[in-house]
C-alpha cells in the first residue's frame, strides 16, 4: 500500500517546514504549496530555501508548487496533479498587530483561502483536514491551566478572529457532512528550531514574537530586547507564556495524521499543543543567556496592548487521543534556537 500523500499549505514557512521534515521522516509523501509571501526563496531556485533544506536534511523529495491558496484554479490545479490523502493547512497571515491594520486583507487570506482550499478537498473526494489553530482563540484565560473545554472566541485582534472563525466553519462542515475529520491544533508559543541549525524561524522585519527577538539581539541584529510590563501578577512582574518547541509540534501534526489515517471517526476534534509548563520572559532570557553565552541587553517598558498576565495549557487530551507529549525543555528550545540564528544570522537570505 501506497504511504499516504499529505498536501501541506504554507509548507515553506516556519512550522510547515518544520512538519513537512518530520512527516517526510515518518514515511508521508509531502506535496507543499506557498505563495511565498512570508518565505525566503532566491530568485533562480526551484524550491523556497526551507524545503531546498528539508530535502537535504531528509535525503526525501518534496513537491513543490508556488500556488496561492485564495486562487481556486491554482488549488484545483494541484488536486489534478496529485492524488491526495489528507491536508495540513498552515498557509495564514499570522500578525496579530498588522490584523488590527488590515483587517480585509486578514480575512481575505485566511478565511477565503482556506474556504477555496475545503471546496477543492470536497470536490476531489478528499476529506481528513489538519489545521493550524491557536490558543489565541481562548482570548484572556479565565482559568488556567486552560483545557479544550475553555470558553472560544472572545478573541482580541483579527488574526485571532480569523482563526476562531475558521474553527465555526470548520464544526458546521462536519455537522452537514459526516464525511469530513477535522483535527484543529491549538499551538500555545511555538519556538525553536531543528537540531540541525539548517531550518528555523525566519520573520520578515522587526520579530513580534519573543524568541525571535531574543536571538537577534544575542546574535547582533537588534541592539536591546524591550520587556513588555514588569507589573504582571507574576514570579517576576513579566508576562509568563507555554512555550513548546517547534519539533515537538511537528511531531503532534504526524500524530494527528496517523489518527486520521488510520481511524473511521469522523467529525471535528481539537487538541492544544503545549507543554503545560509556563515561563516568564525573563527566564526566557536567562534560559537563552545560558544556552548562547551571549548577554541579553533588555529594558523594563510599558505593557504591549492586549497581552495576558498568564497563559499556559493543559495538553493532557493530545496525550489521550493522539498518544502525543511534549518532551523538549526550554533550554533545547533555547539551544536549537541558538544553534539556528549563529549559523544564519541573517536567516535564510545569504546578505
Ligand atoms: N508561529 C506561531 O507562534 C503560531 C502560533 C499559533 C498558530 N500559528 C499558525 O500556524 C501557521 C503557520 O505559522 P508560521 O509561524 O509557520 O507562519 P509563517 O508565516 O512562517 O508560515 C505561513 C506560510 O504560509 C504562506 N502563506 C500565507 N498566505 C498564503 C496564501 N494565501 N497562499 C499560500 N501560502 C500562503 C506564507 O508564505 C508562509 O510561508 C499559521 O496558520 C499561523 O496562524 C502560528
Ligand atoms: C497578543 C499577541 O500578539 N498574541 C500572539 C502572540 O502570542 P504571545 O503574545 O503570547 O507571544 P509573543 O512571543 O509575542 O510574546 C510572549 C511574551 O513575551 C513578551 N514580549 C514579546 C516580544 C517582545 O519583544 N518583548 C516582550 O516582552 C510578551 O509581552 C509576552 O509576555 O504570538 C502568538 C504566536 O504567533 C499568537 O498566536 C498570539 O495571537
Amino acid at each position: 500500500m501506497a504511504p499516504p500523500t499529505v498536501l501541506v499549505t504554507g509548507g515553506a514557512g516556519y512550522i510547515g517546514s518544520h512538519t513537512v521534515l518530520e512527516m517526510l521522516n515518518a514515511g508521508y509523501n509531502v506535496v507543499c504549496v506557498d505563495n511565498l509571501c512570508n518565505a525566503y526563496s532566491s530568485g533562480t531556485a526551484k524550491l523556497p530555501e526551507a524545503l531546498n533544506r528539508v530535502q537535504e536534511i531528509t535525503g526525501k523529495k518534496v513537491h513543490f508548487y508556488r500556488v496561492d491558496i485564495t486562487d481556486r484554479e491554482q488549488v484545483r490545479s494541484v488536486f489534478q496533479e496529485h492524488k491526495i490523502d489528507m491536508v495540513a493547512h498552515f498557509a495564514a497571515l499570522k500578525a496579530v498587530g498588522e490584523s488590527c491594520r488590515i483587517p480585509l486583507q486578514y480575512y481575505h487570506n485566511n478565511m477565503t483561502g482556506t474556504n477555496v482550499l475545503l471546496e477543492a478537498m470536497a470536490d476531489n473526494n478528499v476529506f481528513k483536514f489538519v489545521y493550524s489553530s491557536s490558543a489565541t482563540v481562548y482570548g484572556e484565560p479565565q482559568f488556567l491551566p486552560v483545557t479544550e473545554e475553555h470558553p472560544v472566541g472572545n478573541c482580541t485582534s483579527p488574526y485571532g478572529k480569523t482563526k476562531y472563525f475558521t474553527e465555526e466553519i470548520l464544526k458546521d462542515l462536519c455537522k452537514s457532512d459526516k464525511r469530513w475529520a477535522v483535527v484543529s491544533l491549538r499551538y500555545f508559543n511555538p519556538v525553536g528550531a531543528h537540531p540541525s541549525g539548517r531550518i528555523g524561524e525566519d520573520p520578515n522585519g522587526e520579530p513580534n514574537n519573543l524568541m525571535p527577538y531574543i536571538a537577534q539581539v544575542a546574535v547582533g541584529r537588534r541592539d536591546c530586547l524591550q520587556v513588555y510590563g514588569s507589573d504582571f501578577p507574576t514570579k517576576d512582574g513579566t508576562g509568563v507564556r507555554d512555550y513548546i518547541h517547534i519539533v515537538d509540534l511537528a511531531e503532534g501534526h504526524v500524530k494527528a495524521l496517523d489518527k486520521l489515517r488510520n481511524i473511521a471517526e469522523t467529525g471535528f476534534f481539537a487538541y492544544n499543543l503545549g507543554t503545560g509548563v509556563g515561563y516568564s520572559v525573563l527566564e526566557m532570557v536567562h534560559a537563552f543567556q545560558k544556552a548562547s553565552g551571549r548577554n541579553i541587553n533588555y529594558k523594563l517598558v510599558d505593557r504591549r496592548s492586549g497581552d495576558v498576565a498568564t497563559c499556559y495549557a493543559d495538553a493532557s487530551l493530545a496525550e489521550k487521543a493522539l498518544g502525543w507529549k511534549a518532551t523538549r525543555g526550554v533550554d533545547e528550545m533555547c539551544v536549537d534556537t541558538w544553534r539556528w540564528q549563529s549559523n544564519n544570522p541573517n536567516g535564510y537570505a545569504i546578505k
